[in-house]
């Protein structure tokens, strides 16, 4: 898959956002959901806080509980097609998707305004089951913020980048039907410094995930 394809396009509001519709057909998106549900998701946890929605991490890890940056389980095999995919559609080079993130919103289950981790650069999902609504917002004031909202159409991707990534805050409200989504995510330059420099002297992320 290219970016040049007829489904993607530029979506108005911050600069860096785009999206892609299709990307996984019906049967790809019943497999994915099937891996993802045998994956041993644990509750997402948070400075003593559990979430609704499940995880499991590959490539790299970060902890919230410990702050901690670090190596996780290489990428199963059934996730190396959709990463290559998941870079060309992004226009990355191949392997710079280093880290991938398994979610499962049972239903009630969202995910609150964040922006991703600084070790991270850019951010591609896939959006399985439920359609979602991404909520973006940019803080314009104390109490003021600019809002976007991008509609996740079921087995569509997006990436996250330059301004939206940096600048903006995304999160989901809890929907009323169960949603899964698989993000990757390239390393920023202080992520490919903190890998280069880690306490066991790793060497950069090896290029295979
Ligand atoms: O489920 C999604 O598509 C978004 C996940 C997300 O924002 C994150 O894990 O950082
Ligand atoms: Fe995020």
């Amino acid at each position: 898959m290219t970016a040049r394809q007829a489904d993607l396009f530029e979506v108005p509001g911050p600069s860096g956002l785009r999206t892609g519709e299709k990307f996984l057909n019906a049967n790809e998106e019943s497999a994915a959901i099937a891996a993802i549900d045998s994956a041993g998701l644990e509750p997402f946890r948070f400075q003593g806080w559990t979430g609704n929605r499940r995880t499991t991490s590959y490539g790299w890890r970060y902890d919230f509980e410990d702050g901690g940056f670090a190596r996780a389980e290489p990428f199963p095999d059934w996730l190396v097609p959709l990463r290559d995919r998941a870079e060309a559609f992004a226009g990355l080079a191949p392997g710079a998707l280093v880290q991938a993130l398994l979610i499962h919103y049972p239903v009630g289950a969202g995910i609150g305004w964040h922006r991703d981790r600084p070790v991270f650069e850019e951010v591609v999902g896939i959006s399985l089951g439920a359609p979602a609504r991404l909520r973006l917002r940019h803080r314009t004031g104390p109490r003021a913020f600019d809002r976007a909202e991008q509609f996740l159409a079921p087995r569509s991707v997006y990436l996250l980048s330059g301004e939206v990534r940096h600048a903006w805050e995304h999160g989901i409200a809890p929907m009323a039907q169960p949603r899964w989504s698989i993000t990757f995510r390239a390393l920023s330059a202080l992520g490919l410094r903190q890998t280069q420099n880690g306490p066991d002297g790793d060497p950069r992320p090896g290029r295979t995930g």
